[in-house]
C-alpha cells in the first residue's frame, strides 16, 4: 500500500487529480468506479481544470458509480446522479452513454444489482476504483458487518452513516434508509484502488487501514489490505492517529 501525504485538502485534491489524469491519459480505454460525497468535490474540481488545460481523450473512458440512495428520483439534488452530473460529467463534457450509476428507482432493486454487476462485466471489469470513507469506515455503503463477498447489493444504512450525510438533506428523516451498493468483492476486482480521506473525523478509519493488524469487517475499509495496488492520499487531519505520519509528511 502507497500513501501520499498531503498537507491539507487542496494538496489532497490536486494530487489524487494528478493521479487519476495520468492514469486517464496512459491508456486508450478505461473503466473507472467513481465516488461521491464532500472529500472527492475538490479532486472532481482539479480533474476538470486538468482537462481543461490539458484536454484527456474522453473517448475510451466508461465510468460505474460506487452507489446510489433507494427512492432518490436523478433529478433530487440529493442524488448522486445529480451530484455527478454536477461535479464531473458536465464540467467534463463526458457523454451521459458512458457513465453508470444505480437506478435508485428501480421497481426491482435486487434485479437492478444484477444488471449492474453485468454490465461492468461487459465492459471488462474496473481499472481503477476511486473511494472515499466514511467515519465508521464504510466503503461505497458497505457497512460493518457486510460480507467481504458480497458484489453490487441491497443495503440498509447504519444510522450513523443516516446521520452523517444528513447535512446534504434538508432533514434527518429526509435521509433514504436504504441504497444499492457495488460491494466489496466488485471493488477488490478492481486492478488498480485509490482512497481519499481527509479530516478527523476519518482518522480512525485510517488508522484500521494503515496500522491496524486485522482486516476485520467491523471497518470495511480493511478490506483493501487484501488488494496489492492501493494508493491512500490523506491529508494530516485524517492522518493524525498514524505513527509513521510525522517522518514522512511533505512539508
Ligand atoms: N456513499 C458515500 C461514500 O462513498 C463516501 O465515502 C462517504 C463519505 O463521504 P464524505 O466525503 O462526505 O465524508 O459518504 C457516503 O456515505
Amino acid at each position: 500500500m502507497e500513501i501520499i501525504y498531503a498537507r491539507d485538502y487542496e494538496q489532497l485534491s490536486k494530487q489524487a487529480a494528478r493521479y487519476v489524469y495520468q492514469f486517464v491519459a496512459s491508456r486508450p480505454k478505461v473503466t473507472l468506479g467513481l465516488p461521491t460525497g464532500e472529500t472527492p468535490i475538490g479532486f472532481y474540481r482539479e480533474l476538470v481544470a486538468l482537462h481543461r488545460d490539458n484536454q484527456l481523450q474522453l473517448d475510451g473512458m466508461v465510468t460505474f458509480n460506487l452507489d446510489e440512495y433507494l427512492g432518490l428520483p436523478p433529478q433530487s439534488p440529493q442524488s448522486y446522479h445529480f451530484y455527478m452530473n454536477r461535479h464531473l460529467f458536465e464540467p467534463l463534457g463526458l457523454p451521459l452513454e458512458q457513465t453508470h450509476i444505480p437506478n435508485g428507482l428501480a421497481k426491482d432493486p435486487e434485479a437492478e444489482c444484477q444488471r449492474y454487476e453485468e454490465e461492468i462485466r461487459r465492459h471488462g471489469g474496473l481499472d481503477l476504483v476511486i473511494l472515499g470513507v466514511g467515519r465508521n469506515g464504510h466503503i461505497g455503503f458497505n457497512e460493518p458487518g457486510t460480507s467481504f463477498d458480497r458484489r453490487t447489493h441491497v443495503v440498509t444504512l447504519a444510522e450513523s452513516t443516516r446521520q452523517a450525510n444528513a447535512r446534504f438533506f434538508p432533514s434527518l428523516e429526509d435521509v433514504p434508509t436504504q441504497a444499492i451498493t457495488m460491494g466489496i468483492a466488485t471493488i477488490l476486482e478492481a486492478d488498480e484502488i485509490i482512497l481519499l480521506a481527509s479530516g478527523s473525523t476519518k482518522a480512525e478509519a485510517v488508522y484500521h487501514l494503515i496500522e491496524g493488524h486485522k482486516v476485520t469487517e467491523q471497518w470495511p475499509v480493511t478490506a483493501l489490505k487484501r488488494h496489492d495496488r492501493v494508493t491512500v492520499f490523506l491529508d494530516r487531519e485524517a492522518a493524525a492517529l498514524l505513527s509513521t505520519a510525522k517522518e514522512t509528511r511533505s512539508p
